[in-house]
This record gives C-alpha cells, sequence and structure tokens, in this order.
C-alpha cells in the first residue's frame, strides 16, 4: 500500500517510524510520503490560508497549494474539470481522506475498507477548514471521503490521520504476526472482546476465571462469548442493536 499524506506539521509524523507501522514500511509492506503542504507555495511567507468569504472566525486554507499538489501526487490523465459537474470513478483511483468534524464517522468496517485500498491519500486540514473547491476538484480524479473519528473537534487533521493510518496499517496481511488476533478483537465481530487475563492465577487476592483454566475449549468459547455479549450490553448497547439477538445460558456466563 502506498500512502500520502499533506499537512504543515510534517512533524506530527515522526511516529511513523515506530512500531509496526515502521516495521511496515522496512519490509515494504507500506510506502509512505509525507509532504508539508507549503512546498506547493510561492510567496515569501509561504501562505495557506486566507480570510473566510462570507465573514467568520478563524482563517481558511486556500485552495491554490492543495491543487498544485493534487496535480503532482495525483497527475490528471487529462485537464481536470473546471466545473462543477463530478466524474464517477472507478476503483483504481486513488482515495483521499480528509479528517473533519463534518465527516462520516469512521469504524473498523471503514478501516478495512480502506486497507482494501492500493493507495490512500490524507489531506490534513488546519484553522477552520480547507476551501471547499479543493474536496470538488479532487473529486474528479480521487475518490473523496470525508472523515470523522468522533463527535469531538481537534486543532488540525493530524492526529486524525495518525490513528486511522494505525487501525487500516495493522489490518495489512504481515503486519500483525498473529492474524487471529485480528478475528478475537474489539469490533471484529460487531461486538466488544471479552475481558482478558494473564499469569498469575491469583493477583492480590484476584483469581482469574476458573473457566479460562478448565482446558474445555468449548466452554471457554462459550464463556467469552457470554462476556463479550454482557460487556457490549453494559458498554455499547447501540451495537446490540445490529446484532442478531442471541440467549445467553447463565452457565456459559458462569466463572
Ligand atoms: N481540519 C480539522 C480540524 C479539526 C478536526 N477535528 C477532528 S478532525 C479535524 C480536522
Amino acid at each position: 500500500m502506498r500512502v500520502d499524506v499533506l499537512t504543515i506539521f510534517p512533524d506530527y509524523f515522526a511516529p511513523l517510524e515506530l512500531s509496526l507501522i515502521g516495521k511496515a514500511r522496512t519490509t515494504g509492506l507500506l510506502d509512505v510520503g509525507v509532504h508539508d503542504l507549503r512546498q506547493w507555495t510561492h510567496d515569501v511567507h509561504r501562505t495557506v490560508d486566507d480570510t473566510p468569504y462570507g465573514g467568520g472566525p478563524g482563517m481558511v486554507m486556500r485552495p491554490e497549494p492543495w491543487g498544485a499538489a493534487f496535480d503532482e501526487l495525483v497527475p490528471p490523465d487529462r485537464p481536470p474539470l473546471t466545473g462543477p459537474e463530478s466524474v464517477p470513478l472507478d476503483d483504481r483511483a486513488p482515495v483521499l481522506i480528509v479528517p473533519t468534524p463534518a465527516g462520516q464517522r469512521f469504524d473498523q468496517a471503514m478501516a478495512h475498507a480502506f486497507a482494501g485500498e492500493r493507495r490512500l491519500i490524507f489531506a490534513c486540514g488546519r484553522y477552520e477548514g480547507i476551501d471547499q473547491r479543493v474536496l470538488e476538484e479532487a473529486a474528479t480524479r480521487m475518490r473523496v471521503r470525508e472523515v470523522s473519528l468522533g463527535d469531538y473537534v481537534l486543532f488540525g487533521g493530524e492526529v486524525a490521520v495518525l490513528v486511522m493510518l494505525e487501525a487500516v496499517v495493522r489490518l495489512l496481511p504481515g503486519v500483525i504476526g498473529n492474524a487471529e488476533s485480528l478475528t478475537e478483537e474489539s469490533h471484529a465481530n460487531g461486538l466488544l472482546e471479552a475481558p482478558l487475563y494473564t499469569k498469575p492465577a491469583v493477583w492480590r487476592g484476584r483469581e482469574v476465571p476458573e473457566v479460562l483454566r478448565s482446558g474445555d475449549h468449548g466452554r471457554i468459547a462459550r464463556w467469552r462469548r457470554a462476556q463479550s455479549l454482557l460487556r457490549t450490553a453494559a458498554q455499547r448497547p447501540d451495537m446490540l442493536a445490529s446484532t442478531a439477538p442471541e440467549t445467553l445460558d447463565k452457565h456459559d456466563v458462569a466463572t
């Protein structure tokens, strides 16, 4: 997978050298380019923002640097359309992901969808946001996705990109040694994962549930499923709304 990140704060992405993402890059599973948007400005102050039309607080990111950056990163195979019409794009066009509080909610399903792409481009907005024409023009040659991490506001898109990148890259084949981890974790099956335990068997007077030390794998699987349902009902009842109702056997819940 090829990933390009456009930002005015490239140093935010130093963590991409670390951990599994760093390993994915060195093993060739992932190729990442982080680009300072200011390299596509030409004035002495490297200006990327200006005052909003129609008034209002703060500043808006100018379209010109973004347009020049996309021209270089995604050379149009024909002159970009200048009108408001958008062009249906085939699935070979890169996906442009724009973090914004005004976007579609990012979730594990979206992470899986992005992990199936050959190329992702992330546009990190700052200030009050990016001139809307940037997204409109980008849609003539990319599949544009405005994505929110949740109902809160950050200073800009960089932290959101780090979160989404980690969620996507860990799903790439070969990045996580034990792929089975991906099938047991929260949100992998529409539920929250069951509680986890490790040694010692007793810690500060608290015992690991006997079922987990029973060696009875069928019983353990039933217990974990029951605990997963109970935990989801307690923490995220909204997730249960989209899961087929399931009866809980009191024996399965017993620890
Ligand atoms: N550009 C920008 C600004 C704030 C923000 N908060 C969450 S995503 C995002 C993106």
